[in-house]
């Protein structure tokens, strides 16, 4: 079932607890299509498990999603998840290539190995992240960012319309962060969704069209110099008074 929607994601009075202590509190927010949307909030905020949420790979208390106008439930594999690069094995013995293709797994049969198809789109999908002549590597023997692009392009290969990120930039030198949002602006020209954990305020204007900031609430939701205000971020970010008033000082010159 298609439904004409504009936006990619709703999220309606989400609650997310664990052990009876609330991560998410009546959270409802809802992003339009063809965004790249930062999250942003301190540490323990309820960022990763917004974006878990949203999977489903944690059970909310309370409170709906919907994917492109559908109960999540029923919209498996429209959303592609890039894990946090701390949460996978390096060490797993498997080439590049192999780890892209896992990425056209929901489309392959159980009693079928990958057409040529499935190998066009793993392909493309290393070519969009300008990662081809490593398709023969193993994982183990790629840099930080490269590994970081393999799995944005296993996330692409899969030919989702929404792709959740899980702190890309975390780890990486200033080239490689340029790389990688380079990789996420044209994603997002190819018509996809992306939602983006970010820790680094003081990046966060420049790179995204929309930022969603949240500290167990969501605080704000829209283009960063709405929600990129001095109150706010005082709310949120407590103590660290200076950091944010450089933000600002920066967004505003
Ligand atoms: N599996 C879990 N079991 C128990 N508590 C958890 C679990 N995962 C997260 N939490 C708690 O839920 C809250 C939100 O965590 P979450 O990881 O979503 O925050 P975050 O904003 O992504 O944090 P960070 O920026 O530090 O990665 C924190 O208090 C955290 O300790």
């Amino acid at each position: 079932m298609i439904i004409d929607t504009p936006f990619a994601i709703e999220v309606s009075n989400l609650t997310v607890s664990y052990n009876a202590r609330p991560a998410l509190l009546d959270v409802s927010v809802r992003i339009e299509k063809d965004q790249l949307v930062g999250v942003i909030g301190p540490n323990g905020a309820g960022k990763s498990t917004f974006i878990k949420a949203i999977l489903g790979f944690v059970k909310p208390d309370l409170g709906t999603v919907k994917i492109k106008g559908i109960h999540a439930k029923n919209a498996k594999g429209q959303v592609a998840y890039v894990p946090q690069r701390g949460a996978v094995d390096w060490d797993f013995p498997i080439t590049v290539q192999e780890v892209v293709l896992m990425g056209r797994y929901q489309q392959i049969a159980w009693y079928n190995s990958p057409c040529k198809k499935d190998r066009s789109a793993a392909m493309e999908a290393l070519d969009m992240v300008r990662m081809t002549n490593f398709a023969h590597r193993q994982i183990g023997e790629l840099s930080g960012g490269q590994q970081q692009r393999v799995f944005m392009a296993r996330a692409l290969a899969q030919g989702s319309d929404i792709l959740l990120l899980d702190e890309p930039f975390a780890g990486v030198d200033a080239a490689t962060e340029r790389a990688i949002l380079d990789v996420l602006e044209r994603a997002k020209k190819s018509g996809k969704t992306l939602v983006v954990v970010h820790h680094d305020l003081s990046t966060a204007a420049e790179y995204f069209d929309k930022l969603l900031l949240i500290k167990q609430r969501l605080y704000a939701y829209g283009e960063p110099d709405i929600v990129l205000q001095e109150d706010l971020l005082s709310q949120v970010y407590e103590g660290r008074l200076k950091i944010f008033k450089d933000v600002i000082k920066k967004e505003r010159s």
